[in-house]
């Protein structure tokens, strides 16, 4: 992929969606810059998942455009994986994991050695080495998220869009693929947008915490997180601007208004729309 491929922003312009006569989003704008991280947090039923998959090109906007860089995302794109919350539903049983995450290659003329070679390395990146010869279901759920994982990254997607990726897996294997997946965003430079019900999750990930709310939803708060990208799952938590980050965002999803930013954010030059 060449780098203004990679290097490409996501924008969503003037998006409405619909279900029959039910409308879920409505007059929706965001653009995410290469290489960020933004969470994506809301009232139940808001309309995450929706946006995700107009994010994705599996569900068509009722108007509006998402674009990644100049391209319209009206369909699926090589350069945008999607990971979601069900391993189990995502991951095929009967296949090796090698070939789980290689499954994506097939059909690119990619060759089966060469196939091979790229899920190993993805399952290395994601901490497994060795595992591409068990079954999905000899790995702990954990395990099995990063298999999924290794498969987005297999495309060598540009974008990862996870739907509630750690929602399956117990407390500890959380936060070892929170801190997974933001190790992959700086080592590779991708951009990762995630769906997440876990307001504190949303701010320890997040450059950018993005609130839905309104029936039907828009943008109600994009919030930058001043917390600088070396994050850590002890003292980032400990600190007092992660205590009022996540007071603003949790006021905002009540539906109060932002209190005003006590420390404006200076060093993260993170475009906002
Ligand atoms: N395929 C569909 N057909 C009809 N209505 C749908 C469909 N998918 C979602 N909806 C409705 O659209 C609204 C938004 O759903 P969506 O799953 O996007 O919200 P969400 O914010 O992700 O919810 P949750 O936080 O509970 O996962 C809900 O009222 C839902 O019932």
């Amino acid at each position: 992929m060449s780098d203004s491929d990679r290097l490409a922003p996501l924008s969503v312009t003037g998006l409405h969606k619909s279900y029959g006569h039910h409308a879920v989003l409505a007059d929706l704008n965001l653009s995410v810059e290469p290489g960020s991280f933004v969470c994506i947090v809301g009232p139940s039923g808001a309309g995450k998942t929706t946006l995700l998959r107009c994010l994705s090109g599996l569900l068509a906007p009722t108007s509006g455009s998402v674009r990644y860089g100049d391209r319209p995302v009206n369909q699926p794109l090589a350069e945008i994986a999607v990971v979601f919350q069900d391993y189990r539903g995502s991951l095929l049983p009967w296949m090796r994991v090698r070939d789980n995450v290689a499954f994506p290659l097939e059909g690119r003329g990619v060759s089966r050695s060469a196939r091979r070679a790229r899920a190993d390395e993805c399952l290395a990146a994601v901490g497994l080495p060795g595992v591409g010869d068990k079954y999905p279901w000899q790995l702990s759920g954990g395990m099995q998220q990063r298999v999924a994982i290794a498969r987005g990254l297999a495309y060598d997607a540009a974008v990862l869009l996870m739907d509630e990726p750690f929602g399956s897996v117990d407390a500890q294997a959380r936060f070892d693929l929170e801190d997974l997946v933001l190790r992959l965003r700086r080592d590779l430079g991708i951009t990762v947008i995630v769906v997440t019900h876990d307001i504190d999750e949303a701010v320890y990930l997040g450059d950018r915490v993005i609130v839905l709310g309104g029936q039907p939803a828009t943008v109600i708060d994009n919030l930058t997180v001043d917390l600088g990208q070396d994050r850590d799952q002890i003292h980032t938590r400990a600190l007092p601007r992660f205590a009022e980050l996540r007071t603003r965002v949790l006021t905002r999803i009540r539906g109060g208004a932002a209190a005003p930013d006590p420390a404006p954010p200076a060093q993260l030059d993170v475009s906002r729309t």
